[in-house]
């Protein structure tokens, strides 16, 4: 269920119709070239009766034309409709940059180019003159590379204006999915073995493990990642399409934002990045922010549950040893973590595989895009069924039907702001696949999304946070000790060790208590995720029983009911535990202030001791020096 504070959108849909190429000169028997698809206005697209019923392939293909015609003209309405002469510039403007507002706001954002084989998938994605300058309007460039260029300037010039309250990081990857096969197009163990990324469901939510993240400082440094992983993708020449895509590739830019909530600006040492080249102060956090950069990880899951707030021990003044900070930050506010990210789809072209000559690996590639494309337009229907929509019934999307659905599960009908990119051809050769594609992205244009900003408070449940936090204060306390327990930068006379062992002790409970909480989370992860799969097949099975099969179903019922009643009650056990555990946690958390308050004070006592002796050296100075003036007048007397 998405959360109260969800807005309903729609999903866009833009159509373009590309021009006619050479390829099209080359491989369509010319008396099917001419164009039949046109557009009317800004939003309608027409195709022509297709009146000829082409009998004969030609062109040397030997493959039956697309289409079995139409006698009518049939026209579609969609939110924005590009011609033939529109530029890559024109099209990223109206297309991929409003959705950079949602994307730095903090909102999932997706866009997807769908179409048949050879329709400018590639070309409107990426694109060419890949070295050349985004923001020229003039060049070839597609809509990833202009976005990346964007919203690098936008992110600079939001850093200019909010100083030191707000900083960001942004990672890249980059992945494929070749015959049902999940591979990372980053993933460069010099052995040139391609990585798995595998597809996990937590409450709900998609989340994509084992592929990597690449930290990005900079547009060049993502199109070096582009660059890298398209040289990876797999493309083949076919009929239809000198370097066609034989995969679905994903293009993934996840933006972490921080931001300080409080009213007055936080002091300088608290940023959690510094703007430039800084090493992290001490109360950076959390790690990711600076995560080597060739880390694999887990994306973060989209919307993730709110969670205990940590601000209470924040505001006490938290974890942080007041003897050690140097600078008091006043600013009575908080961190909190906006993650978004945004994942740019280029689908494989559907293809008919007698059209494009394939045969041996090419046609199981054909027939593994194909599949995709149909669970792809099957999920499409159920989620676009005017009905379901009139009803707001809670039908059954197929989404585990392919790698591809399953991916996309949180852009179909979840959170995020989606846009799909229908291209086409212009040709009557290929009007019946282009009449396809436009009933399937009108169909796509009914898809209700429920969009959420993935805002979350810097707390008890962000494990990574936890485990910055505990490693800075390891630190810490190893300055103290070094000092003698005199606490960074302080000059005292010692007296703090005690304080600091139990200071010492208390933390490695906390550690200790972190990780028991870490991996009580994950076997939470774990039991939730199979319990929503047991009552998704319960489900399936109710609903089929409507259809015959009620003996099935109740045998079904009769095996599964007692496992799903035991994994509840398991989960509930489990609930109980993670409160437990966090309590434990933050009585934990209070001690240790307590011990660095005792650790402060000691500090301070000793600090004053010391002010107490040099003012007693210098009165015993000053004493000596009289006494030293008096002998000598007694000896002038
Ligand atoms: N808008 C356009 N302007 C100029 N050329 C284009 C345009 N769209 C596509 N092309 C050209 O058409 C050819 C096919 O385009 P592209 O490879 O992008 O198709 P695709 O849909 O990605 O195909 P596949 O599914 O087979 O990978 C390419 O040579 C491309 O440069």
């Amino acid at each position: 269920m998405a959360p109260p504070s969800a807005t309903t959108t729609s999903i866009q849909v833009a159509v373009r119709i590309r021009p006619t190429t050479t390829q099209d000169a080359a491989s369509i028997p010319p008396r099917f070239q001419r164009a039949v698809v046109h557009p009317i206005s800004d939003t309608t697209v027409a195709v022509d009766p297709v009146s000829a019923q082409p009998t004969s392939a030609g062109a040397g293909t030997g493959a039956s034309p697309s289409s079995t015609g139409s006698q009518k003209k049939q026209t579609f309405i969609f939110d924005q409709v590009h011609p033939p002469d529109s530029t890559q510039h024109a099209l990223f403007t109206s297309t991929a940059e409003p959705l950079l507002n949602h994307f730095l706001e903090g909102f999932n954002c997706t866009i997807l180019a769908y179409g048949q084989t050879s329709s400018g998938k590639t070309f409107t994605m990426t694109g060419i003159d890949l070295d050349a300058d985004p923001s020229d309007p003039h060049n070839g460039m597609g809509i990833i590379p202009r976005a990346v260029s964007t919203l690098f300037k936008r992110a600079r010039a939001l850093k200019e204006e909010r100083g030191n309250t707000w900083n960001y990081s942004i990672k890249g990857s980059f992945i494929e999915i070749y015959n049902e096969d999940l591979l990372d197009l980053l993933a460069d163990d010099g052995t040139g073995a391609r990585r798995e990324v595998q597809i996990r469901e937590d409450k709900g939510h998609i989340i994509w493990t084992g592929l990597r993240e690449v930290n990005v400082k900079n547009a060049t440094e993502v199109m070096g990642l582009i660059r890298q992983g398209a040289s990876m993708r797999r493309t083949n020449e076919t009929d239809m399409n000198a370097q066609s895509s034989r995969s679905h590739a994903i293009f993934s830019l996840t933006l972490t934002q921080k931001k300080f909530t409080g009213s007055s600006p936080p002091p300088r040492s608290s940023s959690p990045l510094p703007p430039s080249g800084r090493s992290p102060s001490r109360l950076a956090r959390p790690g990711s922010m600076y995560a080597p950069s060739n880390s694999r990880v887990s994306s973060p899951t989209f919307g993730r549950p709110g969670t205990p707030s940590f601000s209470t021990a924040m505001d006490r003044g938290g974890l942080r040893p007041p003897s050690s900070l140097g600078q008091q930050d006043d600013g009575g506010g908080e961190w909190v973590t906006i993650t978004s990210k945004f994942h740019f789809v280029d689908l494989a072209g559907s293809e008919r595989l007698k059209r494009t000559a394939a045969a041996g690996e090419r046609a199981k590639e054909g027939i593994s895009i194909n599949s995709g494309l149909l669970a792809l337009g099957n999920v499409i229907s159920a989620l676009g069924d005017p009905a379901r929509a009139k009803t707001n019934t809670a039908t059954h999307i197929p989404y585990r039907d392919s790698k591809l659905t399953r991916l996309l599960q949180d852009s179909l009908g979840g959170n995020a702001h989606t846009l799909m990119i229908a291209c086409v051809s212009p040709a009557e050769w290929n009007a019946g696949e282009t009449v396809n594609t436009l009933k399937y992205a009108n169909r796509a244009r009914n898809i209700k999304n429920r969009v959420t900003l993935n805002e979350k408070e810097e707390g008890w449940d962000d494990v990574e946070w936890l485990q910055t936090t505990v490693a800075r204060l390891r630190k810490e306390l190893k300055t103290i000790k070094e000092n003698g327990g005199k606490g960074a930068g302080a000059s005292t006379a010692g007296g703090a060790e005690p304080v600091e062992g139990a200071s010492k002790k208390v933390l490695d409970q906390m550690v200790q208590l972190q990780s028991n909480y870490e991996d009580l989370r994950a076997k939470f992860t774990d039991r939730t995720e199979e319990l929503t799969r047991l009552r998704r097949e319960l489900a399936e099975k109710q609903g089929q029983s409507t259809s015959g099969g009620m003996n099935a179903t109740a045998r079904y019922e009769e095996i599964v009911g007692p496992v799903i009643e035991e994994y509840e009650k398991t989960i509930n056990a489990m609930e109980a535990e993670l409160s437990l555990n966090r309590a434990a946690l933050r009585h934990t958390n209070d001690l240790y202030e307590e011990k660095e308050a005792e650790l402060a004070e000691v500090t301070e006592k000793s600090q004053q001791t010391e002010l107490y002796v040099d003012e007693l050296k210098l009165r015993v100075s000053k004493l000596t020096e009289r006494e030293a003036s008096t002998e000598v007048c007694f000896c002038l007397f």
